[in-house]
């Protein structure tokens, strides 16, 4: 599917989704317990791949007419899979459930879509082979399909942590059923901190207690997944929420407010700050976890996404509205998501227009040589890319013809109808 866009101004208010990166631990967590009921849950293609492996393993889900999610789990000891896993485009699916499958006592085979079967998984693969488990690529080039043989019992093990934080959430949720627990050295400086931090806080919610060390994180065995009266809550997402922010930044005279946007560990809350910095009109209300935002003249700022990497597009966009320029730094892990990325924002903001500069670890953003100008252009299949090159569109001369937009079910199903409630400009193309 294709959508074009108008340029247009946007008012009103907008409800976040629910976090993918809670609702994915939240539905495994599920798993890992004796079950649970989520609410709030995001019902995504990416989360509803993390479900299908807890059945795989086991556990049932079940969705309410209410979005709430009725699990049962496999009580920390998954099955060995009926099938093969098939994680789609999901790398939170396919980390965190190799950790499970790496607990069952026999074969589980992974694989996703064409993008998923590029993303780098060998460190997790060589962990589990530390722990004493068998995992291996198919093709021996760290990449799905995976083939993981349990089950491993736990220990200490080193892995570096700026290629993906995924591989330790996955070991510290696995681990907490394992005998003896897992020990956890980091080998480099770890990227996308926050996103650990998610993990420990759901953990702790469920009753799991893991840590951080001196060395890098541990998580003692033994340990039984139950959530306080068998229930827990997703937050809203704010990696989601970034794109209403930057649309209300951009395109909003009147102003968005946006709910569900209580704190928590999520370093994507980040983005209140950023479009503040920009210049943007920004007001968040903590307590009831509401975020007003309208627009302003926004200038250039230099920020580094170490620990949000989901904020690259995003940030990209607002950068190419900006007078100056906008440098985002620390930026190499973005190239392993979905697509690269850093060369995707660079070449589809190109084709509207935008001047950046590209390099391994940097994307700089020239906002006074640009004129954002309408163009027909690539989402590559990539939700985040989508989402930021509509942003674009609403404020370009001229039409914009995204490309692939179904692509956006991955994170936030609806975005584009919420676009158009909102008063944007939006044609299917
Ligand atoms: O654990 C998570 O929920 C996620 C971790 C991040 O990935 P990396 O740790 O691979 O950077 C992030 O980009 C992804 O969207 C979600
Ligand atoms: C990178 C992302 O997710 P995942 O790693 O789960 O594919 C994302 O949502 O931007």
């Amino acid at each position: 599917m294709n959508v074009t866009i108008t340029p247009s101004s946007v008012r009103g208010t907008a409800r976040a989704p629910p976090s993918k990166s809670y609702t994915h631990r939240a539905i495994l967590a599920a798993g890992y317990a004796d079950g649970a009921t989520v609410r709030d849950a995001l019902w995504s293609a990416d989360t509803r791949a993390t479900a299908r492996a807890v059945e795989l393993f086991g556990g049932t889900v079940e969705r309410q007419s209410d979005g709430t999610l009725e699990i049962e789990g496999f009580d920390g000891r998954p099955e060995v899979p009926a099938d093969v896993i098939n994680c789609d485009n999901s790398g939170t699916t396919m980390r965190l459930v190799a950790g499970a499958a790496a607990l069952a006592d026999g074969m589980s085979v992974l694989t996703g879509d064409e993008s998923l079967r590029s993303r780098p998984q060998g460190p997790l693969l060589e962990a589990i082979q530390e722990l004493g488990g068998w995992a291996e690529s198919t093709r021996g080039n760290g990449q799905a399909p995976l083939v993981v043989t349990g089950p491993i019992t736990g220990g200490e093990v080193s892995i570096p942590g700026d290629v993906s934080s995924q591989y330790i959430t996955s070991l510290l949720m696995a681990g907490a059923v394992t005998a003896e627990g897992i020990e956890i050295d980091l080998e480099t400086e770890l990227k996308s901190a926050p996103y650990v931090d998610i993990t420990t806080e759901l953990l702790a919610d469920y009753g799991v207690d893991a840590e951080q060390t001196d060395r890098g994180f541990t998580v003692a065995g033994g340990q039984s997944y139950a959530p306080a009266d068998g229930k827990y809550a997703v937050p809203g997402d704010f990696s989601s929420i970034s794109y209403l922010l930057a649309a209300g930044a951009i395109a909003s005279e009147e102003g968005i407010h946006v709910e569900g946007a209580q704190p928590s560990a999520q370093g994507d809350t980040a983005i209140v700050d950023i479009v503040e910095r920009m210049g943007a009109e920004v007001e968040w209300d903590r307590e009831n976890g509401t975020i007003d935002v309208s627009k302003a003249e926004l200038e250039g700022i230099e920020v580094s996404v170490e620990d949000t990497p989901d904020l690259l597009p995003t940030i990209a966009t607002l950068g190419a509205v900006a007078e100056g320029d906008t440098h985002i730094t620390n930026a190499e892990h973005v190239r392993y998501k979905e697509t690269d990325r850093v060369s995707a924002m660079a070449e589809e903001l190109g084709t509207m227009g935008v001047e950046t500069t590209e390099e391994q670890d940097l994307l700089t953003i020239h906002g006074s040589e640009s004129t954002l100008s309408g163009a027909t252009v690539d989402g590559r299949a990539d939700h985040r890319i989508i989402m930021s090159l509509a942003l674009a569109g609403l404020v370009a001369d001229g039409e914009t013809t995204v490309q692939g937009t179904e692509h956006v079910d991955v994170s936030f199903p609806g975005f584009f109808d919420l676009l158009e409630e909102l008063g944007a400009d939006v044609t299917e193309a």
